[in-house]
């Protein structure tokens, strides 16, 4: 018996950021393709997208290239470009809960995100979580879940999130690295269909912490938890400079990068591929993945925007949740 073609379910994200427009942009390209089901105040999407409201995501099941399916919230207010509304931060939040809670009933397939506004959320509605892929991990009731970012050309991984600078080596242990490769593993195997993932683990210091002289995490225990889980059966090299592990010949010795924190994994990959990168969550009990970038409220709006991350997230979450 085949599948019901599910929709991929896209939480509008920040109204004020570019998410309507790019979603909009991305059901264009995707609508003979993938099934969708915007969440959202149809008032926020770019004037003249076609739409249906539908009452229940059973309407949104099969592809629908003549209207996008809205599940439909009213914000209160119509979105300003470039400007968060604070009254939206809650229904904004909303949108991403019902996204998730769509996916665990059975009624959508997976979950792509549009960007979320961290402060306009903080600010409006007391938000308790630095990103999507905390909350999301709250919302499934499992306490680690690993962020990559994914293109053609690289996969990363930031083995601490969204902290400040000063907490990495504080949060950074042999118990939370060994879980970030331990579901790295498991994700590259099951949703990449990579079948004996090769890791690459930077170190946290510069040249890895040359011998003690620049740092000693990587003496004192990365060495150890690499050489560790590579007895175990795990393939994986470092700790290495990061400097010069993203070169296009180290690039090919790897499936994915181990970082230690946000901006070491991410400025190579939004340098290498910012059009095409995807974000997803590994460890969830769902599919969740995101456009690799953020709400662009100075381009908001203006119809610039380039939705090409948002597609290949779509894209990427219909690839998933049908492999899963
Ligand atoms: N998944 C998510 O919810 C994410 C949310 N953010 C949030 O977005 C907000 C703004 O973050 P920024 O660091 O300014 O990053 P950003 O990605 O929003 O913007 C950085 C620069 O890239 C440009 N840009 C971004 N997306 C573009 C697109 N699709 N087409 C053309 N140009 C584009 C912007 O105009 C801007 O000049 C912050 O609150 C941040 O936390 C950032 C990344 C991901
Ligand atoms: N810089 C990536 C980012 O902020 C995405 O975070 P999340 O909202 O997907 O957790």
């Amino acid at each position: 018996m085949s599948r019901p073609a599910l929709p991929v379910a896209i939480s509008c994200g920040e109204p004020a950021g570019i998410g309507p427009e790019v979603a909009a942009a991305a059901w264009a390209v995707l609508a003979h393709e993938v099934p969708m089901l915007w969440l959202g105040d149809p008032r926020h999407l770019p004037e003249g997208t076609p739409h249906r409201v539908v009452a229940d995501p059973s309407e949104a099941v099969g592809p629908s290239p003549d209207a996008l399916p809205v599940l439909a919230q009213d914000f209160g207010a119509p979105r300003r470009a470039g400007l968060a509304d604070p009254a939206h931060a809650a229904h904004v939040i909303n949108m991403i809960a019902r996204g998730v809670a769509l996916v665990q009933e059975g009624t959508a397939l997976a979950l792509c995100t549009a960007p979320i506004h961290k402060k306009a959320l903080k600010d409006g509605a007391n938000f308790a979580h630095p990103g999507h892929t905390e909350y999301l991990a709250a919302l499934a009731g499992v306490e680690d879940v690993v962020m990559m970012l994914a293109s053609d050309q690289l996969r990363v991984v930031p083995a601490t999130i969204h902290i400040a600078l000063e907490q990495v080596p504080l949060q950074l242990t042999p118990h939370s690295l060994r879980h970030v490769i331990e579901i790295t593993h498991a994700g590259l195997r099951d949703l990449f269909g990579i079948a004996a993932p090769r890791l690459a683990i930077a170190g946290l210091n510069p040249h890895a912490g040359e011998g003690g002289t620049m740092g000693t995490q990587e003496r004192d225990w990365i060495t150890d938890l690499v050489t560790q889980m590579r007895g175990e059966g795990y393939t994986l090299s470092g700790p290495l400079p990061a400097d010069t592990m993203f070169h296009a010949a180290a690039r090919t010795r790897y499936d994915a990068a181990i970082c230690m924190y946000h901006d070491q994994a991410l400025i190579p990959i939004k340098t290498l591929d910012f059009d095409k990168g995807v974000n997803v969550t590994l460890g969830l009990p769902f599919i969740r993945t995101s456009p690799d970038h953020g709400t662009a409220f100075d381009i908001a709006g203006k119809g610039i925007a380039n939705p090409t991350s948002m597609i290949e997230a779509i894209r990427m979450a219909h690839r998933m949740g049908h492999s899963a």
